[in-house]
Parts: structure tokens; C-alpha cells; sequence
């Protein structure tokens, strides 16, 4: 346990070298130890600098919304993430260099690209059905981390690319799996530094210099041709752009392995959460059932019906709450300013944990249980503290998340989907403890038994 120490100013501070072993150990313990403090602000000497913890959703939100020209993203995760995610626009500092990145993404993730990306999902997911039919009706041991995985790589590489998950783009996605959980654990034990030819900084840097190739050879084979059917026209700008002497080549293919990594990654977690969460509370996994058979009646959802499951999105919203992938977010500050009273000197880095902040006792009542009705749109059951911005598993501001709307209405597809014919049991240790790496998932995957629904209240599609 950290206690805070040293008030400086009215801002509690933890000691440094109990804050980085906590870090390193349990990252989450140590936001909550900081949101435990009197106000939710603390000062934590961590990463080689001292940074600002922030907790409450105004201070979030003021941060990434109401002034969010005085802060930028030249913060220790970001930057860690630099070797492994290039120059693409998630990993971006800001300004300038940002606004145009945004604007040639940006319109690839248009409300009227939806249907083609719903089109992609609906197809990876009768995919995925049809392996499953493949497994024993009694039940099948599987990982539902990694099938969700193999989903949600189907998906980003059918949508970004125009290519099925074989060859060279499977390569792309094994070195991008490893090279993430290096940069996660160089995050937490930045030594030796990456130019030491270590043997892991040697794999590291062979993985990431066979993903840029092997992404690079796939921007060359589209150059100056048409947009792959099924695409979200996401190439084709960029493209132009380097043609134009906008981006260079190396720009096109850090963007591409940027948004193939923030892509499917937080959607494949987002989706085994979903499944935890149902495998563990039967009464909402039986009123979801209940929503799936009257609303599909045994055929797989499509973008139509995403209206219509209301509870499903619900199931979504409050997984996200609990789990939310992206469980950590920093920002600098390029000029002075002041939070709850604090002063907060330019250069200061910021940061905070969704995860900690959205199982905030003083918003939501009993915080760590599952109740998807805390999101109902009418009104029932709905938390008093409830607020459009105490949970943002999307961000906030202009650099929300570029692909917030496809990937609600992916993982309300896929949850629908599945469920509606598939259910399981945990098989592993519960309650499951999750790691918090680049993104927030199972330590250990998630062992269930995969078993396909039987019984008159459910219509399964042939
Ligand atoms: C459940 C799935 C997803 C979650 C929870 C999620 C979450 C987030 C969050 C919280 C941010 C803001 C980070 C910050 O402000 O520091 C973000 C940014 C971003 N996301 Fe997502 N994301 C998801 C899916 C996607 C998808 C499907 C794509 C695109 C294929 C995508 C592309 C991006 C990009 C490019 C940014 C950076 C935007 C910018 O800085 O302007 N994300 N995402």
C-alpha cells in the first residue's frame, strides 16, 4: 500500500520509487490509490518524470474537451508506444502534424461508410459460426480471447486492407501480438534501452521490421489500384495523399499498422469482456437471450437491428464501463493552468485510469457489479450520478476515438450474433484478474466451454 506522503501545495504526493514498484506490479492498484486521496488529485514521480494523477470526470473532461488546446500526447505511454506504432495518428503529439492525419482518416470513418464495415462484420461473423459449427453441440475447450481475435483480425483486415487473414497479413498480426506485449512490458521496465542488442530488443526490432515490410509490400501492390470491394475506402486518400507529396510511403504504413493494431485489438478485448461478464451473471445473459429471440428469432443480426437491441447495447456500455481497454490516458500540458485548485505547471503530464474512474463509488452504486441497466436509454435503473461523460471508453474531444462508431455497432453485432446461438461456461480461475498492458485484457485468456444453445426459446439459424 502507498500512502500519500508530502502534500505539496494541496496536491498529495507519492513516493517514487514505491510508486514505480507499484506500477510495475499492479498498475491499477496504484490509480486507485491515488483516487482514494482526498481530492483525486496526487502528484507521482513515475517514468522518469513527475506526473499529475487526475481521477474525477470533470477534470477529465475538462482536460480532453473544455481546454484542450493547452494539452498534447507527448506523454511516456505514447511515446513508448512510438517504436511500435510509428507515426500513425494514435500515437500523434498534436497540432498541425495531427489535424492533417485526422483529416485523411477521418472521412473513412464517415456514419455513411457504416453499412460497407456492418457488410465486413456480418461476413466475418458467419465466418466465425461456421468454424464453431465445426465443434462438438456438447461443447468445445476454447480460448475466447484468441477466437475474438481471430474475429476482429478478420475484420480490420477485410475493412482496411481488402484482404483475408492469410499469409503475409497473418505474419503482420502474430509479430504485432508479440511486439505489443514487449512494448507493454518495456513500458513498466525501461531497461536495457531499446539500442542494447539484447536478445528480446533483437526479436523486437526483427518483428516490427517484418511488419513494416510486409505492410509496406501490401501499400505498393494497392498503389494505383482500384479500392478492394469491401474496403472502407480508408487506402485510397492516403494514397493520393503520398502521390501528392503529402505523406510519405513510411507515414502510409505506420498509419495502416496503427489503425490495424487499434482496431482490432481493443475490439477482440471489448468482446471477451462481454463474454466474461454474460458467463458470470445468468439473469443478464438470460434477458439478453430473451431480447436476441424476439428481435432475430434465430437469424444473425444486421446493422437494422442494432435499434431494436437496446439491451444488448446496454450489455456493451456496461462492459465497457467495467472493463474498459484503453485503461489508461495521459496528457502534457504545453502551458500552465489549474485543476481543482491545483496549479499544474506547463510541461506536467497528466494521467489517469478510466478503469479506476468508472468503478467510482461516488457515481455508481455498488461499482464493481455487472447491471447493464445502468445504461437503460428510458430512464430504468439508470444511475442517479449518471452523466454522458463519467464513462467515455472512446475518449472525448477531438481526439476521440476515429472509429467509435464502427466499433459500437461491430461489437453490438458480434455480442448478438453469437450469443444468440453460443453460451459458455468459465472454465479457468474466476473472478479473472486483468492485465494492464498497452490495453486492458485477461492475464490468461479466457478458458470456457463453448456450447451451442439448445431449447424451444431459442431459433437457431441452420
Ligand atoms: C471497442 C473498440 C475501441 C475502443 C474502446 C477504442 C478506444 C479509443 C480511445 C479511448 C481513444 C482515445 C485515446 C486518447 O485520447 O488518448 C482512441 C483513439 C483512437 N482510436 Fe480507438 N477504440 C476502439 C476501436 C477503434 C477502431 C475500430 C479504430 C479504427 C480502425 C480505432 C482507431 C483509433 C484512432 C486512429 C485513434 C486516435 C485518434 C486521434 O488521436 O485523433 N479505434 N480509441
Amino acid at each position: 500500500m502507498v500512502r500519500p506522503r508530502t502534500p505539496i501545495g494541496q496536491t498529495a504526493r507519492l513516493p517514487t520509487v514505491a510508486a514505480f514498484r507499484l506500477f510495475r506490479r499492479d498498475p491499477l492498484g496504484l490509480f486507485a490509490e491515488v483516487a482514494s486521496g482526498p481530492d483525486g488529485v496526487a502528484r507521482v514521480d513515475l517514468l522518469g518524470r513527475s506526473m499529475v494523477f487526475i481521477t474525477d470526470p470533470d477534470h477529465v473532461r475538462y482536460v480532453l474537451k473544455d481546454n484542450h488546446r493547452n494539452y498534447d500526447k507527448n506523454a511516456p505511454i505514447y511515446n513508448a508506444a512510438r517504436p511500435f506504432l510509428g507515426e500513425g495518428l494514435t500515437v500523434s503529439h498534436g497540432g498541425e502534424d495531427w489535424l492533417r492525419r485526422r483529416r485523411l482518416v477521418q472521412p473513412a470513418f464517415h456514419r455513411q461508410h457504416l453499412p460497407m464495415a456492418a457488410d465486413v462484420t456480418e461476413n466475418c461473423l458467419a465466418d466465425t459460426l461456421a468454424d464453431w459449427r465445426t465443434y462438438p453441440d456438447s461443447g468445445a475447450e476454447v480460448d475466447f480471447s484468441l477466437e475474438m481475435t481471430r474475429l476482429t483480425m478478420r475484420i480490420a483486415c477485410r475493412s482496411l486492407f481488402g484482404v483475408d487473414v492469410v499469409g503475409d497479413v497473418a505474419q503482420i498480426a502474430r509479430n504485432l501480438d508479440f511486439a505489443a506485449g514487449f512494448v507493454a512490458e518495456f513500458l513498466a521496465r525501461p531497461f536495457p534501452p531499446l539500442f542494447v542488442p539484447t536478445r528480446r530488443n533483437r526479436e523486437f526490432r526483427r518483428a516490427m521490421r517484418q511488419v513494416r515490410d510486409l505492410t509496406a509490400a501490401i501499400v505498393r501492390s494497392r498503389t494505383g489500384a482500384a479500392e478492394p470491394a469491401g474496403a472502407t475506402g480508408l487506402l485510397s486518400p492516403l494514397l493520393t495523399d503520398t502521390e501528392a507529396g503529402g505523406s510519405t510511403p513510411g507515414q502510409v504504413r505506420d498509419e495502416l499498422i496503427g489503425l490495424f493494431f487499434a482496431g482490432h485489438e481493443t475490439l477482440a478485448h471489448t468482446l471477451t469482456w462481454c463474454w466474461y461478464l454474460l458467463a458470470r451473471n445468468p439473469a443478464a445473459d438470460a434477458r439478453l437471450r430473451t431480447e436476441l429471440t424476439s428481435v432475430l428469432g434465430g437469424r444473425p443480426a444486421t446493422l437494422a437491428d442494432l435499434g431494436a437491441l437496446r439491451y444488448t447495447r446496454m450489455v456493451v456500455d456496461e462492459a465497457m464501463r467495467l472493463y474498459p481497454v484503453v485503461w489508461i490516458m495521459m496528457r502534457r500540458a504545453l502551458g500552465p493552468d489549474v485543476i481543482a485548485g491545483h496549479r499544474i505547471p506547463a510541461g506536467a503530464v497528466l494521467a489517469w485510469s478510466p478503469y479506476v474512474g468508472n468503478r467510482d463509488p461516488r457515481v455508481w452504486s455498488e461499482p464493481d457489479e455487472f447491471r447493464p441497466e445502468r445504461f437503460d436509454p428510458d430512464g430504468n435503473g439508470r444511475e442517479a450520478g449518471y452523466s454522458r461523460h463519467s464513462v467515455i471508453p472512446f475518449g472525448l474531444g477531438p481526439r476521440a476515438c476515429v472509429g467509435a462508431d464502427f466499433a459500437t455497432a461491430e461489437a453490438c453485432l458480434a455480442v448478438a450474433t453469437l450469443a444468440q446461438e453460443y453460451q459458455s461456461v468459465l472454465l479457468g480461475r474466476t473472478p479473472i484478474r486483468p492485465e494492464a498492458s498497452l490495453t486492458l485484457h485477461p492475464r490468461d485468456g479466457l478458458p470456457v466451454l463453448l456450447r451451442r444453445r439448445t431449447g424451444h426459446d431459442v431459433a437457431v439459424a441452420p
